[in-house]
């Protein structure tokens, strides 16, 4: 299984975004530290989300960088990616791993240390923990759960956490405190003018 990156690019497919530019952006500046994660709107069709993670695939084979499809796995296994990440209302974790093998990266998401030590036992490599703060961009989700509620799960698994939701640069050393050993973003990378420097300032922050 390859080493997991700490900066996890989660593809920002609403209308006028452009996950492709944001990618090209990230890669040159946090290399094998980035994991791209293709998660596309409940209207994208597989077509269309195949076609963008096996973009995203390619972007990410010359950097090393981990590339990781949400949801849907037979796109994930289809493009050849490094794994898939699955939450609540996708295939349970002990599934996803059958269908993605015993050495595929594989993320679950966990709001608790039950769900967490649950989620590792079924055959997660990883954890999602949150969401930390509050967040524009997904909605549905309880309270946020901030550094306190990351590290309750950090304590309960050995598997690295990658904490997510209304995640900063500014907000990344409390999460690392909290024993966090990654984030996940989406419009911290996103919405912002310049991605490739808000690359470096979150990977400045994920490294000190
Ligand atoms: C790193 C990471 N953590 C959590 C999630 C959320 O996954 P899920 O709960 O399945 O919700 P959707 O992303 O599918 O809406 C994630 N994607 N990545
Ligand atoms: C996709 C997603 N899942 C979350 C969870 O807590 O399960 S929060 C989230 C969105 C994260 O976006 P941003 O970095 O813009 O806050
Ligand atoms: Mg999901």
């Amino acid at each position: 299984m390859p080493s997991l990156g700490r900066l996890h690019l989660i593809t920002d497919t609403r209308p006028g975004c452009d996950p492709l530019a944001v990618v090209r952006a990230a890669l040159p500046v946090a290399r094998a530290e980035l994991v791209v994660q293709v998660r596309v709107t409940d209207g994208t069709t597989d077509r269309q989300a195949y076609d963008l993670a096996r973009r995203v695939r390619a972007l990410c084979l010359p950097y090393r960088a981990t590339c990781l499809v949400n949801d849907r796995l037979h796109v994930a296994l289809a493009v050849d990616a490094d794994g898939g990440h699955v939450g609540a209302d996708d295939l349970p974790v002990a599934a996803a791993r059958r269908v993605l093998g015993v050495d595929a990266v594989l993320g679950a998401t966990a709001r608790e240390p039950g769900g967490a030590a649950r989620a590792v036992a079924a055959g997660a490599s990883y954890l999602g923990v949150g969401p930390c703060h509050r967040t524009t961009t997904k909605t549905g989700l309880p309270d946020p759960i901030g550094p306190a509620g990351v590290r309750a799960v950090a304590e309960a698994v050995t598997v690295p956490v990658i904490a997510i939701g209304g995640v900063t640069a500014a907000t990344v050393p409390a999460l690392r405190a909290a024993g966090a050993y990654g984030v996940a973003v989406v419009g911290a990378l996103s919405t912002v003018a310049d991605p490739g420097r808000a690359t470096a300032g979150l990977i400045a922050a994920l490294t000190c």
